[in-house]
């Protein structure tokens, strides 16, 4: 996959005078260990040997030197941890934000393959191991490779040989870097998309605790998300196996190091090639050397982390919204509400059969319209072009006489108001609930609304009225209350056409009712499509249209329809039989 150096770098731009100076706070830290080795060679070379009455004043001074450098140097580290952190923790910030506003422009074509979990774990954790790239890359880089830089210059100047003894071992940790890193990747990204797994899983078990519950299946739930901790944990485990051979080669590799250096500048010491002190300054800095080396591997690990989480953040980022606006959409303030289907035709895939097949119609401004038909003949594929959550497969649906294509997202979808069949509230109060609608609305138009969707009284009964919390997604509200809490948000956004796909699940005859006369205050001065279930909301329809796999069969008034004794007067009488 090519990776987006550019863009990877572009996250940087905000915070690129605050990054530098980390950095160069990073390279002052790292220089000034270089110089502690060198003052211990000094004392023990030319201070502790000769005249031993002076040594201490010496010792005194480079002790004092040394307490300067050490306030210096964690001054600047001090500088490094908390502000490289920050910058880190406010470009994952910029890349979450960045993420989700892309997601909200994600048409529902992405939103019916996607699971929530994973989306989720794209946005949390993945996110959270790029920013620790971010921030501890270019640094831990500088960092070490100033002290294995100026390790490797004063080890020279100590002593070549020795020094190209040990870097005759650095070709064979790079080939085994390369291939366990390799390997790694492949590990964490396959990780990744298992702790992703895990998320969906929680996201699905947890949303439909109720119907898990009420079918008692706790018991299949838990080996469904069994079976995912459990692939997580083999995936960890192969990671886990790549990880210890390669830390524990390196360790091998470094340890190598280490006996040569010892077993070689101790025979330089008996042939009279190095002092002891040149020695001791040695394996002091052979630590300088090798540090960077054996954080190559955690440094790897936390790139190659960093790397596929960017990798997985701009496969979601590269998708283009399929339900975009024209360059030149029109804006407009008010549609009058008129809707005409001309030979549409929709598919949900390339591979799926047709749902909607040449089908024409027109809507009248301030119509109220019914559709009935049998389940799945496409009566909420239907509604849901209208406000192009999907886009037609062929012909076109015009409102007032504009394609829906041509005219601006915000624009169209304003002038739409949705009463779900199955209502969707977020946690929080029933007042914000209805401001949804619109949110700049006062509180007095929430009231009157809530008035005219027939939710005053229930609001008004609960102990903290308006405030009152309705749990997740409504679950202390009945289902007659959410449907009268969704009509008033929709009044409250005062939209020129209306739909309401009715739920199905049975409201008692009273709520029914009350439902009902919302709706009617709802379609008052509006184009108004019903998905109609019940016949009650189906006899006040000025036209019936009735929907079945072949399109529209029949259309016309309740009694057109009876007395034609087509689709329409079949459904009406089996439905009449059953009440
Ligand atoms: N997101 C989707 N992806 C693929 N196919 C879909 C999708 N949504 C609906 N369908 C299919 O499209 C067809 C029409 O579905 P639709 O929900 O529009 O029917 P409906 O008439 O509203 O049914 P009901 O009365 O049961 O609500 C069905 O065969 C359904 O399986």
């Amino acid at each position: 996959m090519h990776f987006p150096v550019k863009k990877f770098f572009s996250y940087y731009k905000p915070y690129l005078k605050l990054y530098v100076s980390i950095l160069a706070c990073a390279l002052i830290g790292s220089s000034l260990t270089l110089v502690f080795p060198l003052l211990v060679r000094y004392i023990t070379k030319d201070v502790l040997v000769g005249n031993l009455s002076t040594a201490l004043n010496k010792v005194f001074w480079i002790g004092g030197l040394m307490l300067i450098l050490a306030i210096i140097q964690n001054t600047a580290n001090f500088f490094v941890d908390y502000k490289g952190h920050e910058v880190g923790a406010r470009m994952e910030r910029d890349l979450r934000s960045e993420l989700f506003a892309h997601m909200q422009k994600l048409s529902f074509r992405f939103y019916d393959k996607e699971r929530t979990g994973q989306l989720m774990s794209r946005i949390t954790n993945d996110l959270l191991l790029l920013s620790e790239l971010y921030h501890h890359g270019p640094e831990d880089y500088i960092k070490y490779l100033v002290r294995f830089i100026g390790a490797f210059v004063i080890l020279i100047f100590i002593n070549p040989l020795l020094t190209i003894a040990v870097f005759c071992f650095l070709p064979v940790l790079g080939v085994f870097s390369l291939y366990f890193n390799k390997r790694l990747n492949k590990g964490l990204r396959r990780n990744k998309e298992r702790i992703a797994d895990i998320n969906a899983q929680v996201e699905d078990s947890l949303s439909g605790i109720r119907v898990v519950k009420s079918f008692t299946n706790e018991q299949e739930e838990i080996r469904k998300f069994n079976r995912e901790n459990n692939r997580f944990l083999h995936s960890r485990k192969d990671t886990y196996r790549s990880e210890a051979y390669y830390f524990n080669g390196v360790e091998t590799v470094i340890q190598l190091i280490t006996i040569t250096v010892i077993v070689l500048g101790s025979a330089s010491i008996v042939n009279h090639n190095l002092d002891l002190a040149d020695l001791i300054t040695f394996l002091l800095y052979i630590g300088y050397m090798i540090e960077p080396i054996q954080k190559l591997t955690h440094m790897s690990t936390q790139f190659q982390e960093g790397i596929t989480g960017f990798q997985r953040f701009m496969e979601i980022m590269n998708l283009k919204p399929d339900i975009e606006n024209k360059p030149n959409a029109m804006f407009l303030d008010k549609l009058s509400g008129e809707i005409e289907f001309r030979n549409v035709c929709f598919r949900y895939e390339e591979h799926l059969n047709d749902v909607l097949q040449n089908m024409s119609i027109h809507i009248y401004p301030g119509e109220y319209i019914a559709l009935v038909g049998p389940s799945g003949a496409g009566k909420t594929t239907f509604c849901s072009l209208i406000p192009r959550f999907y886009d037609v497969t062929d012909g076109e649906i015009l409102l007032d006489g504009m394609n829906v294509r041509d005219i601006d997202l915000q624009t169209l979808r304003k002038n739409i108001g949705i009463v779900q069949q199955d209502v969707y509230l977020f946690s929080g109060s029933i007042l914000e609930n209805i401001r949804y609608g619109n949110p700049s609305a006062s509180d007095n138009e929430v009231i009157e609304a809530a008035k005219h969707a027939n939710a005053h009284e229930f609001i008004m009964s609960m102990p903290n009225g308006y405030h009152s919390e309705i749990g997740q997604r409504g679950v202390k509200l009945s289902g007659g209350q959410k449907q009268r809490l969704s009509i008033a948000r929709v009044l409250l956004k005062n939209p020129q056409i209306v739909i309401f796909d009715e739920a199905t699940s049975a409201l008692d005859n009273e709520s029914e009712s009350i439902v009902k006369e919302s709706l009617e205050a709802l379609s008052k001065g509006r184009t108004t499509i019903v998905i109609a279930h019940r016949l009650s909301t189906i006899r006040n329809a000025q036209r019936i249209i009735v929907l079945t796999k072949k399109g529209i069969v029949e259309q016309g008034t309740h009694d057109e329809l009876l007395i034609k004794g087509g689709v329409y007067a079949r459904l009406y009488s089996k439905q009449f039989e059953l009440v």
